[in-house]
């Protein structure tokens, strides 16, 4: 078969599977269309058409949304580990069921080529299993207080209901990675998922429910009036946890509203990833940990790496070794089996990288590969190189989320940290070098919450993803992405004499 009928055969089935997506809200265990009966368009970015009309949930909607979660809430947080464990273990069963399924929703509504959705699949899918083990784990402490009088029991309780708010970039991931230890927990949920992919989440939610999902557990609200559906349930004291992930500046008007109750809070915001090659790199690896921690999801990831920091000595051969690389990947739509960059999820994303590489360019750049949008259907951008990038240049200080990749020199370990750690993020940095003692150093002077060392990628469920300064706050993923949903209650009674 040739890939361009590989191509068309793997639209048609995706857009066959787009037709067994509820449409509607899920809310208190039933699916239902929006109070006003409003419907929103759900686009392939790779054609611009229409894939799904959806329901356009109100504030009203919100508010039942909450009504629900809070209602269910006694009863779920009561049911016993094992049992919560098992729902979602059931999930996973069913996500690797339908991978097929999900990973063509997650291609036609977000643009990513199939095989990274199928790496979604299995890495979203993860989470459902992590935290249906971790649900079964959680525990507390007993202790005596010092003076002898008394004894202490520490006991771990889930928050309340919690709304989740979820970005386009990964569909599946970015819901399982919340709604996964918020269930674990004992926590119920109200999710927002982004207006621009919607169906990735509603699939999710039908399979939960078809795993024996109890009503009013998980809540589903598509809109694509963000702040006014997801303002009243914010200010409602009955919420008792936020979790976001997208930018720094909407992380910031959230954790406004979010102070008005205290709320507990988890903001995974946005990055400019380092990605520092010292004299001594594998150069091969190098190369290979660059093109994966740059064009993952078409750079469109708040992990992906956002300047190359290279030592003098080895930069000209690590960007000729990277742009001929670069200058060789297929431009496409994802379900064109050669493509490796999709298209940008919308005009708006194009429109942002050309002006960084435009601006780059007139501060004297070298575009190396690339560079400019492609006409015609869709949002696509080329994947770029550019070198000589001057340190001034907004693509060294902004997330570009496109696939471009600029590299920048330096002479020395301490200027190299210095690059890394001129941002004001702090997601992620990457370094690839063979020397223990440069590692462990940079383990402590990188100003970052992860660091992939001679890797490029290093997403995993078993792992607290997270940043530091405007990166923003809590892990998700690994042991510590459920102590996001619980709160620590210390109980004091009078000691008495032990034998
Ligand atoms: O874009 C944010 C998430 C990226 C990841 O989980 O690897």
């Amino acid at each position: 078969m040739t890939a361009a009928t590989m191509q068309q055969q793997a639209l048609t089935e995706a857009t066959d599977t787009v037709s067994s997506v509820p449409t509607g809200l899920f809310i208190d265990g039933a699916w239902r269309s929006a109070a006003d009966g409003q419907q929103f368009s759900v686009h392939d970015p790779a054609t611009g058409d229409v894939v799904a009309r959806l329901a356009n949930a109100t504030p009203s909607d919100a508010m039942d949304a909450l009504d629900a979660a809070d209602r269910a809430f006694p009863s779920w947080s009561r049911t016993p580990p094992r049992e919560r464990a098992e729902l979602l273990r059931r999930t996973f069963d069913l996500v690797m069921r339908d991978r097929e399924r999900i990973a063509r929703i997650i291609t036609l509504e977000m643009g990513k080529p199939l095989r990274e959705s199928h790496a979604e699949v299995s890495y979203g899918a993860e989470f459902l299993r992590w935290f249906g083990e971790e649900a079964v784990r959680i525990s507390g402490r007993f202790g005596s207080l010092p003076e002898g009088t008394g004894d202490m029991i520490v006991s771990r309780h889930a928050l309340g209901p919690a709304l989740l708010i979820t970005p386009w970039n990964f569909p599946l991931a970015m819901a399982t990675r919340k709604i996964a230890p918020a269930l674990a927990a004992g926590c119920t949920v109200v999710i927002k998922p982004a207006a621009l992919t919607p169906l990735t989440t509603l699939y999710l939610v039908k399979l939960l429910e078809e795993a024996g999902l109890p009503a009013g557990v998980v809540n589903v609200i598509p809109t694509t009036n963000s702040g006014g559906a997801t303002g009243p349930i914010i200010a409602d004291s009955r919420l008792r946890k936020i979790s976001f992930t997208g930018s720094t500046q909407v992380g910031r008007v959230l954790l406004e509203k979010a102070s008005a109750n205290i709320l507990r809070s988890s903001m995974e915001l946005g990055g400019n990833a380092p990605f520092l090659v010292f004299d001594d790199a594998d150069l091969s690896r190098a190369v290979e940990g660059a093109l994966v921690a740059k064009f993952r999801n078409i750079g469109q990831a708040c992990t992906a790496a956002n300047r190359f920091i290279v030592h003098a000595s080895v930069a000209q051969e690590f960007s000729r070794r990277v742009a001929e690389k670069v200058a060789q990947f297929k431009l496409g739509s994802g379900f064109d089996p050669d493509v490796a960059i999709g298209p940008l999820i919308d005009e708006a994303a194009v429109a942002g990288v050309d002006e960084l590489v435009q601006d780059a360019l007139s501060r004297g750049a070298t575009l190396v590969t690339g560079g400019k949008r492609r006409g015609g259907a869709g949002t696509f951008f080329e994947p770029t190189v550019l070198t000589d990038v001057a340190r001034d240049s907004r693509i060294l200080r902004e997330e570009i989320f496109g696939p471009v990749l600029p590299i920048v020199t330096f002479d020395t370990d301490d200027e190299a940290i210095a690059i890394a750690n001129d941002t004001e993020y702090g997601l992620v940095g990457y370094a690839f070098t063979a020397s223990i003692e440069r590692g462990q150093r940079l383990i402590n002077e990188l100003q970052t919450g992860m660091m992939g060392w001679n890797v490029g990628v290093l997403s995993n469920a078993a792992a607290p993803f997270g940043g530091v300064k405007m990166s923003g706050l809590g892990r998700e993923g690994g042991a510590e992405g459920i102590d996001e949903y619980l709160t620590t209650k210390y109980t004091l009674l009078p000691s008495v004499s032990r034998p």
